[in-house]
Order: structure tokens, then C-alpha cells, then sequence
């Protein structure tokens, strides 16, 4: 039996048409109109499209966007200089900081630079704080994607088996956390677990943010589950082009899965449409203004 495609290209479509009614309607009313800004240094191939679709999405929801591109060697005191200005703009409700950043750069010392209010990738120590202890915050936009595929094609989450393959700050940690909000019973598997296939196939929800292109095969997969799968891997597809996988092989695990995100078209999408959501939502809350309940969870 196939699985059931979880289509992530349409959903982001209609969460950021929400976005956009927002917007229109803090713009008619309040004169407000939410802006982001993205600072990119140095010339990641993978965050070169990454950033590209969003500065065009954040358009097309009525938003304003500001891109800051800065050059591989930047200096770390130019970096936080730039955050400040940032920081202190009343046009700037939202700022992301592009991952990875070079060697050179203390990416923590960067990230909790930001203003936690202003952080919509929700990784500032005091937002990850906040997440871990179920208080309201900014939440880190993959995983909140997920989360909204999750909850759209199950109603309720309660007592189901999650294991999330990865345990980086900005996928693995933060999506447990969010299951585990939703009452799952949470396994966080990494390169150290033993018997991975045997901890995967365990799992009702099986969340993969590894990095590893189509390392999880059909059969890790419970029958039945819901197969999330967060990787974006370009792999060569011969006679010089190359094509996105993820870090699942979609041919076999879709086999046996309930439901599958596909790559493309599954959570990076998400990621992006929930990237304007939570700058619409901290420039509600900049200003005073109620925050839409459509836009998080
Ligand atoms: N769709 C989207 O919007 C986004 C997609 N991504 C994609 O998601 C993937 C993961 O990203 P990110 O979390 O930043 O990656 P990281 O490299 O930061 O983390 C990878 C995690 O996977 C674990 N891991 C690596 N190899 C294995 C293995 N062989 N077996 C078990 N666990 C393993 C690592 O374990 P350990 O900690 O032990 O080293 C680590 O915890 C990437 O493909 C990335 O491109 C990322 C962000 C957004
Ligand atoms: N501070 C920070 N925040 C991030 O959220 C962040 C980051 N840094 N660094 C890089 C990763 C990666 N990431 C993606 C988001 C969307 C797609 C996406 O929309 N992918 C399309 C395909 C795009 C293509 O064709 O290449 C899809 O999956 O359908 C991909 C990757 C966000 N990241």
C-alpha cells in the first residue's frame, strides 16, 4: 500500500496566504507593514536558494524584506555591529542570521546577539529557554513546519512513539521539544545510538534531520508510520546536473509508510512559509497588537 503524500508545497501555499491576509490587514488598520531581514555572509550554495525563495515569498505576503550580504571574511565586530543597527530598527521586526556561518564567526555569540523579540528562527538561548519549559515564544521554523503537517494529518498526537533522527539546535532538539508538548512519548537517535534500525521501527512519527542522503531505507520504517523527512542533500544525477534528496530513500519508505513528505516539496516549503508567519507574529507583538492564532501552535 502507498503511502500517502504529505504535500508540503500546498500547505505552505495556504499558510502563507494566511500570512498575507495578516499583513494586509496591519497595514490597512495600523499603518504597519512586518519586514524582515536576512544577513547572509559568504556565498553558501545551499543557503544561496534558501535565501533567494524567501526574499520572493516575503514579497508576494506584502512584506518588506532586507537582504545583507556580507563577505566570507567579515569581521565579527562588524557582524554584531550590523545586528545592533538591526536590533534597533523599528522597520525590522524579524532577523535571521543564515547558518552556517564561516569558522571564523562565533555563531552563539551571533545568534544571542539578536533581540530574542526579533529572533524568528526562534535559536536565541533565552527563545530556546522559553520552548523548553512550554512558555510562549518564537518557535524555530522546521520544526514548527513539521509539527503543522503532523497535527493537519493526525488531529491529535497524544501518546504516539516519536523518534527524531538528529540532534542539531536547529531541527533534532527543538522538534522533540515540540512533540513532546504535544504529549508523544520522545526518542532523540544520533550517531552514537546503537541499533538504529531496530529505534526507528519503533516509531509512529519518524522525523529524519540527518543529513545523510537516503540513509533511512523502507525498512526502518514501521508499517503504518508517518515518515517526516527534514533533508535537503544535492546529489549528482549524472551527465553534470545534480537533484534534491532527503535524508530518506522516498522509493522504499513510502512503500511501507503511512504517510510520506516528499523532497522537494515537503518541509522546506514549510520552513519558509512559517519564517513569514513568526515575523508577522513579532511584528504583532512589537507593536501591541494581538497576534494571529492561525499562524503557530
Ligand atoms: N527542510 C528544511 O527546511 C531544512 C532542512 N535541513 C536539512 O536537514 C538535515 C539536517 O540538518 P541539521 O540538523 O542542520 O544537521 P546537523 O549536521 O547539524 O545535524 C545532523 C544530526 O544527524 C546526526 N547524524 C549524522 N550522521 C548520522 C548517522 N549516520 N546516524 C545517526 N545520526 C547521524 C548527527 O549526530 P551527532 O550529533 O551524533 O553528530 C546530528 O545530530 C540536512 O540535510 C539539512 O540540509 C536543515 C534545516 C532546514
Ligand atoms: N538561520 C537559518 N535558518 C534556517 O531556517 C536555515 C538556515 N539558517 N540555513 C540553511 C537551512 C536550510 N533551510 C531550507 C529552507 C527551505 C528550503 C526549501 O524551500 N527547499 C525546497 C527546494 C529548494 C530547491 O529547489 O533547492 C523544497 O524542499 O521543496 C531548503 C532549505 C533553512 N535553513
Amino acid at each position: 500500500m502507498a503511502a500517502t503524500i504529505l504535500d508540503g508545497k500546498a500547505f505552505a501555499a495556504k499558510v502563507r496566504e494566511r500570512v498575507a491576509g495578516h499583513v494586509a490587514r496591519l497595514r490597512q488598520d495600523h499603518g504597519i507593514t512586518p519586514g524582515l531581514a536576512v544577513v547572509l555572509v559568504g556565498e553558501d550554495p545551499a543557503s544561496q536558494v534558501y535565501v533567494r525563495s524567501k526574499g520572493k515569498q516575503t514579497g508576494e505576503a506584502g512584506m518588506n524584506s532586507y537582504e545583507h550580504r556580507l563577505d566570507a571574511d567579515t569581521s565579527e565586530a562588524d557582524l554584531l555591529a550590523l545586528i545592533a543597527q538591526l536590533n534597533a530598527d523599528p522597520e525590522v521586526h524579524g532577523i535571521l542570521v543564515q547558518l552556517p556561518l564561516p569558522d571564523h564567526l562565533d555563531s552563539d555569540l551571533v545568534i544571542n546577539s539578536i533581540d530574542p523579540a526579533k529572533d524568528v528562527d526562534g535559536f536565541h538561548i533565552s527563545n530556546v529557554g522559553l520552548l523548553g519549559t512550554g512558555q510562549k515564544s518564537m518557535v524555530p521554523c522546521t520544526p514548527l513546519g513539521c509539527l503543522m503537517l503532523l497535527r493537519d494529518h493526525h488531529g491529535s498526537l497524544s501518546g504516539m512513539n516519536a523518534v527524531v533522527l538528529g540532534r542539531s539546535n536547529i531541527v533534532g532538539k527543538p522538534m522533540a521539544q515540540l512533540l513532546l508538548g504535544d504529549s508523544c512519548t520522545v526518542t532523540i537517535a544520533h550517531s552514537r545510538t546503537k541499533d538504529l534500525p531496530e529505534v526507528c521501527r519503533r516509531a509512529d512519527i519518524l522525523v529524519a534531520a540527518v543529513g545523510r542522503p537516503e540513509m533511512v531505507p523502507g525498512d526502518w520504517v514501521k508499517p503504518g508510520a508517518t515518515v517526516i523527512d527534514v533533508g535537503i542533500n544535492r546529489i549528482d544525477a549524472g551527465e553534470g546536473k545534480t537533484r534534491l534528496v532527503g535524508d530518506c530513500d522516498f522509493a522504499s519508505c513510502s512503500e511501507v509508510a503511512g504517510a510520506i513528505t516528499p523532497v522537494p516539496g515537503g518541509v522546506g516549503p514549510m520552513t519558509i512559509a512559517c519564517l513569514l508567519a513568526n515575523t508577522t507574529t513579532a511584528c504583532c507583538r512589537a507593536n501591541g497588537l494581538e497576534e494571529p492564532a492561525d499562524l503557530t501552535v
